[in-house]
C-alpha cells in the first residue's frame, strides 16, 4: 500500500529556461502541485499525462530520489524519509534502461544486485530463473550488456528492479523502445507481479497498456491531478468511448479531481 498525500515539488530554473509563465514564481518553476493517490497491495495505478506534465518527477519522489518540498508519502514498508535503506530494498524502481554494470554478463549484474540487496545464492538462483522465464531473457543471459540491444537491456533493467522480489514495483515507461513481442512479455510480467499481491505504479504513454493493466489511473496536467479513478470512471467521467478520447477531453480542459 502507498498513500501519496499532497505532494508539491520545485525545481530552480535559469532565466533563460523557456518554462510556462503560470508553473514560474521567481527563479521557482512549480513542476508538481498538491498530488494525491493511493495504490492498494495487488493493485496496478497508471500514471497518464502529456510530455512534462509530472509524471516522472511523482516517481522519482516515491523512489526517493528526489525529495518532495511539502507533502506526504505514507506506506505500510519502510517510512521513505527516515529509513531511506529500507524502503529502497522494498522498492524495484526502473527509470530508462541504464543501472547496469556494462562489462558484466546480465548474470553476473543480477547476481550481484541480488546478493548486494542481502539474498542468498540459492534465493538469487531462483530469482534468476523465475525473472529469465518471466522476461525472456535465455537468450542474453550469458552476454556482456554492452552487447545487448535497446529491447535485451530494458528486459535485463526491470529484471534488475526485480531482482530482490520487492513489495513496490515503480515504473517510468517500461515498454519504452520494446518490439511488440518484448512489450507483451513486460505487461505479463507486471500482470504477474499484480498477482504475487504488489503494489504497482507505472507511467505510460499507451492507452492500450492502460486498459489491459489499471485499475486505476492518475491523470496529470500540468503538475497537478486531474483525475483519479478506475478506467470506467474515467469515461464515464467524459462521457469518451476510448480512453484516448477520455485523456483528450481531460487534458483540454483541465480535468475535475
Ligand atoms: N531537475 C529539473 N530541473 C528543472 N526542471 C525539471 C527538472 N526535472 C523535471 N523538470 C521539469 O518538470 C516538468 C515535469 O517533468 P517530468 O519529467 O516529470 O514530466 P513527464 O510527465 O514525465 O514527461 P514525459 O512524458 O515527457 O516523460 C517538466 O517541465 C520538466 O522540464
Amino acid at each position: 500500500m502507498i498513500k501519496v498525500h499532497r505532494l508539491s515539488k520545485r525545481f530552480r530554473v535559469d532565466k533563460k529556461a523557456n518554462v510556462p509563465a503560470n508553473r514560474l514564481d521567481g527563479k521557482w518553476f512549480q513542476a508538481l502541485s498538491e498530488i494525491s493517490f493511493e495504490a492498494q497491495a495487488g493493485e496496478v495505478i497508471g500514471l497518464l499525462g502529456a510530455n512534462g506534465a509530472g509524471k516522472t518527477t511523482t516517481l522519482r519522489l516515491l523512489s526517493g530520489i528526489l525529495k518532495a518540498d511539502s507533502g506526504t508519502v505514507e506506506t505500510d514498508l519502510a517510512a521513505i524519509d527516515s529509513d531511506s535503506q529500507g524502503y529502497r530494498r522494498q522498492l524495484g524502481f526502473l527509470s530508462g534502461s541504464k543501472g547496469l554494470y556494462e562489462r558484466l554478463t546480465v548474470r553476473e549484474n543480477l547476481t550481484f544486485f541480488a546478493r548486494s540487496y542481502g539474498l542468498a545464492a540459492e534465493q538469487v538462483r531462483q530469482q534468476i530463473e523465475l525473472l529469465t522465464e518471466q522476461l525472456k531473457l535465455e537468450q542474453f543471459l550469458d552476454r556482456k550488456v554492452a552487447e545487448l540491444s535497446t529491447g535485451m537491456r530494458q528486459r535485463a533493467a526491470i529484471a534488475r528492479a526485480l531482482v530482490h522480489d520487492p513489495q513496490l514495483v515503480i515504473f517510468d515507461e517500461p515498454t519504452t523502445g520494446l518490439d511488440i513481442v518484448a512489450t507483451e512479455q513486460v505487461l505479463s510480467c507486471i500482470e504477474q507481479q499484480k498477482e504475487a499481491g504488489k503494489t504497482v505504479l507505472f507511467a505510460t504513454h499507451h492507452m492500450d497498456e492502460v486498459q489491459l493493466l489499471c485499475d486505476r489511473i492518475v491523470v496529470i496536467h500540468e503538475g497537478r491531478r486531474c483525475f483519479f479513478g478506475s478506467c470506467a470512471e474515467f469515461l464515464e467521467h467524459f462521457q469518451a468511448d476510448s480512453l484516448n478520447l477520455a485523456l483528450r477531453h481531460c487534458l483540454q480542459h483541465g480535468g475535475a479531481a
